[in-house]
């Protein structure tokens, strides 16, 4: 399996001071920006769009940009994200009319693509589009707010999910969402997960790296 991967969730960012402390987060050891697009329809929440992943680029940040779409429909955002510095698009079958259309539209744009499993969407829409997909990212918590609590049953489904990207011999990035914290981090990544999103377990600490840091010692113990 390739390196693990930490995604700080700019959801419980300081928005006030957006580039700034995504600047910070990445010097304390990041390695991607997760980047949560609300759209009070598909979710109950309202976040940020486009201008504000320019913006980030505007002001400097070269990492990795991993937008996660919460919107219905989903298509019409696609070509913006990916000219604001998009890398990853991400997107819940449930917002998409046509998934292989869109996640073809997200590679012509130039940006890897996935989808997003809510914790009760079952695996089987992921079946005839393995060989278009770049990320599978399995929601833990339900969409729409940061600061929840991991549901469990998602460790069973990363397990069947590690099962079906080795079965497809493709390079898959399978990307957890939702409640991840350093106590629970080498949990889910025993369980076949290798990119972790976390938004308040780290954005609520005085010293982010401290928090990246106990997060990599807790992934030092797993065996892969
Ligand atoms: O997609 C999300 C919510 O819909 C967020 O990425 C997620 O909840 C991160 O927040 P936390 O780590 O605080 O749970
Ligand atoms: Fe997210």
């Amino acid at each position: 399996m390739s390196s693990y991967l930490i995604a700080p969730s700019i959801l419980s960012a300081d928005f006030a001071r957006l580039g700034e402390d995504v600047a910070n987060v990445l010097k304390a050891g990041a390695d991607v920006i997760h980047f949560d697009v609300m759209d009070n329809h598909f979710v109950p929440n309202l976040t940020f769009g486009p201008m504000i992943c320019q913006s980030l680029r505007d002001y400097g940040i070269t990492a990795p940009i991993d937008v996660h779409l919460m919107v219905k429909p989903v298509d019409s955002l696609i070509p913006s994200f990916a000219k604001a510095g998009a890398d990853i698009i991400t997107f819940h079958p449930e917002g998409s009319d046509h998934i292989d259309r869109t996640l073809q539209l997200i590679k012509d744009h130039g940006c890897k693509a996935g989808l997003v499993l809510n914790p009760a969407t079952p695996l089987h829409c992921l079946d005839f589009v393995m060989d278009k997909l770049d990320v599978i990212l399995l929601m833990s918590v339900n969409p729409g707010f940061g600061g929840q609590s991991f549901i469990p049953t998602t460790l069973d489904k990363i397990k069947l999910v590690r099962e079906k990207i080795v079965a497809s011999g493709r390079d898959i990035r399978l990307e957890v969402d939702g409640g991840v914290k350093a106590d629970n981090i080498a949990e889910i990544a025993a369980a076949g997960a290798d990119m972790f999103v976390a938004g308040s377990a780290i954005f609520s600490k005085d010293d982010y790296q401290q928090a990246i840091d106990e997060m990599r010692a807790q992934l030092a113990t797993v065996k892969q």
